[in-house]
C-alpha cells in the first residue's frame, strides 16, 4: 500500500526554523514528506562543475537531514527535471496535498503554475506561501493600485506597513512530530549530480555584530561592514523574518532599508518580468553598445588599468563577492566606459556571485547602466580613480584584492575616462532622443 503523504516541497527555504510552507504543511493531520529537487533544468544550465552555489546548497541539504533525523524522520533528495519527479512521486506516494514557498522568477513561476496544474487535474491541492519576502507582489502598492517603481516613496509606504505580524517566526518546531517517520533516504554523492566541491569559503549566517557600524562603514570596502548574507537569504538559511525584525530590534535602519530593496526588486521582477531580457526603460534598448569582446575579457579578469575596477573583479573571481560600493562602480564601468551591454555583465555576475539573485542582480545592472526602473541618470558617469579616493583613500582594499598596484607593473587605462564619459553621453543621447 502507498503511504499517504502531504509534501512540503523545499527550493530557496533551506531550513526547518520559521518556514512558512512547512509550518501549513505540518499543521495539516498527514504526515509530512519533504522533498528538494536538483532540478536539471537550472543544472544543466551551469558551466563550472565546482559551482560554489551547489556545493552551498547540498551542504545545507547535509545539515538538514541531520536535523530531520533527530526528528525521526529524512529529506527525499531528487535529481531530475520536475515534471519527471513529480510524476514518479505521484505513482510512488498517495500524495493528499503538496506545499511550497512562493518564487518570484519567471522561470519558478511557469514550473509552479505547470504543477499546479498537473496536480489540480489529480484532485491534489497545491499551496504555495509568502515566505522569502517580507512583503510580496501587489501587498505595497501605490494609491492608484499600480505598482511603485521609485524605491524612496515604496519604502515610506514599506515601513508604515510593517509590524509584529508580518515579523513573526513560524513555530514549525512545535509540530515536528507531524514529519513522515521513516528511516533515512539515500543521500545522494555530490558526484552524482554532475558536481564538486568548490573550494570556496562561505560567509557565516550570523549578521548582528556587523549593523551597529553599518550605517558609517558600508560604503569603505575596505573595511568589509557589511553582513555577507546574501547568500543565506538566497536560498533561505536565515529567515527574512528574522533578519528584519533583528534589524529593527538594533535600531538598524540603514540595513533594513537594504533588506527592503530586497523586497523592491523583487517585487519589480514579479510586475515586470520582461525587465530579465529588456531594459526597463524601453529607450535603453535603442543604445548602439560596442560589445568588443576584448574589453569584455580585461574587464573579467581585473585588466582594465582601473585599480578599483580590477581589484573588484579580482574579489569576484577569487572569493564569489564583491562589495556593493564596488558592483556600481564596475557596473557602471562595463556599461558606460566600455559600451558594454549592461546583459553582459548581469550573465557573468551571475556566473560568479555566491548571492546572485536574479531579481537584484537584473536591479543592480539596470541601475548601474541608467536604464532600470529607478536608476542612476544615464549622464552620471562614475569617475573610477574619484570613487576610489573617496570610498577607499588609502588604497587598501585596492592593495588587497589587486597588489600589482603596489609596484608599476600593472595593466595601463583600456579606456581614457575623459574620451568615455563624452563618447556615452552621445551615445546615450543618440538612442534616447530617437
Ligand atoms: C551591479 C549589481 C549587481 C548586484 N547583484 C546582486 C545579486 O545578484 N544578489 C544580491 O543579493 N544583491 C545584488 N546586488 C545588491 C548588493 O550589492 C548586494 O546585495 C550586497 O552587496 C550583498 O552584500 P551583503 O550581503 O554584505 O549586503 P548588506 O549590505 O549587509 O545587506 C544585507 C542584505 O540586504 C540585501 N541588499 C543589500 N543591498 C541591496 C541592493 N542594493 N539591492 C537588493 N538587495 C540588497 C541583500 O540581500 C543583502 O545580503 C547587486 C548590486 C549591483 C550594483
Amino acid at each position: 500500500m502507498k503511504t499517504e503523504v502531504n509534501i512540503c516541497w523545499l527550493r530557496r527555504d533551506l531550513r526547518l526554523k520559521d518556514n512558512a510552507a512547512l509550518y501549513h504543511a505540518l499543521k495539516g493531520s498527514t504526515p509530512v514528506l519533504l522533498l528538494f529537487i536538483f532540478d536539471r533544468h537550472i543544472l544543466d544550465d551551469l558551466n563550472d562543475p565546482k559551482d560554489a552555489r551547489v556545493t552551498f546548497i547540498y551542504r545545507k541539504l547535509k545539515e538538514l537531514e541531520t536535523e530531520l533525523q533527530q526528528a525521526g524522520s529524512s529529506i527525499l533528495i531528487k535529481y531530475g527535471t520536475p515534471e519527471q519527479i513529480w510524476s514518479e512521486l505521484l505513482k510512488t506516494y498517495t500524495v493528499k496535498s503538496v506545499y511550497t514557498n512562493h518564487d518570484y522568477e519567471p522561470y519558478a513561476m511557469e514550473r509552479d503554475d505547470a504543477l499546479a496544474e498537473y496536480l489540480r487535474s489529480e484532485s491534489i491541492p497545491f499551496q504555495s506561501f509568502k515566505d522569502q519576502v517580507i512583503f510580496e507582489k501587489k501587498e505595497i502598492v501605490k494609491a492608484d493600485g499600480k505598482p511603485y517603481t521609485v524605491f524612496t516613496p515604496y519604502f515610506r509606504q514599506w515601513k508604515l506597513k510593517l509590524n509584529d505580524f508580518y515579523l513573526k517566526a513560524y513555530p514549525v518546531k512545535k509540530y515536528l512530530e507531524n514529519l513522515l517517520q521513516i528511516q533515512p533516504f539515500a543521500f545522494p554523492e555530490l558526484g552524482t549530480l554532475g558536481f564538486q566541491e568548490s573550494d570556496l569559503q562561505f560567509p557565516s549566517a550570523s549578521f548582528e555584530h556587523k549593523l551597529a557600524a553599518y550605517e558609517q562603514r558600508r560604503d569603505f570596502p575596505a573595511d568589509d561592514a557589511t553582513t555577507h548574507l546574501g547568500i543565506h537569504l538566497r536560498f533561505g538559511t536565515v529567515s527574512i523574518r528574522e533578519a528584519a525584525a533583528k534589524a529593527l530590534n538594533a535600531g538598524a535602519e540603514k540595513w533594513l532599508s537594504e533588506l527592503a530593496w530586497r523586497d523592491f526588486y523583487m517585487m519589480i521582477l514579479s510586475q515586470f518580468p520582461h525587465i530579465t531580457t529588456q531594459s526597463f526603460k524601453p529607450a535603453y534598448d535603442q543604445i548602439k553598445w560596442l560589445n568588443k569582446e576584448k574589453d569584455f575579457e580585461a574587464w573579467k579578469n581585473g585588466k582594465t588599468g582601473y585599480p578599483i575596477v580590477d581589484a573588484g573583479m579580482n574579489q569576484l573571481n577569487q572569493t564569489g563577492y564583491m562589495h556593493n560600493r564596488v558592483r556600481m562602480i564596475v557596473g557602471s564601468f562595463l556599461t558606460k566606459h566600455l559600451l558594454i551591454d549592461w546583459r553582459w555583465g548581469e550573465a557573468y555576475f551571475a556566473e560568479k556571485l555566491l548571492d546572485y539573485e536574479l531579481a537584484s542582480n537584473v536591479g543592480g545592472w539596470q541601475w548601474a547602466c541608467g536604464c532600470g526602473n529607478d536608476a542612476a541618470p544615464y549622464f552620471r558617469v562614475f569617475n573610477p580613480e574619484l570613487q576610489a579616493k573617496k570610498f577607499d583613500p588609502d588604497n587598501k582594499y585596492i592593495y588587497r584584492w589587486a597588489p600589482e598596484y603596489k609596484q608599476e607593473k600593472h595593466s595601463q587605462p583600456i579606456v581614457d575616462h575623459a574620451f568615455a564619459r563624452e563618447r556615452i553621453l552621445k551615445v546615450f543621447k543618440e538612442a534616447l532622443n530617437n
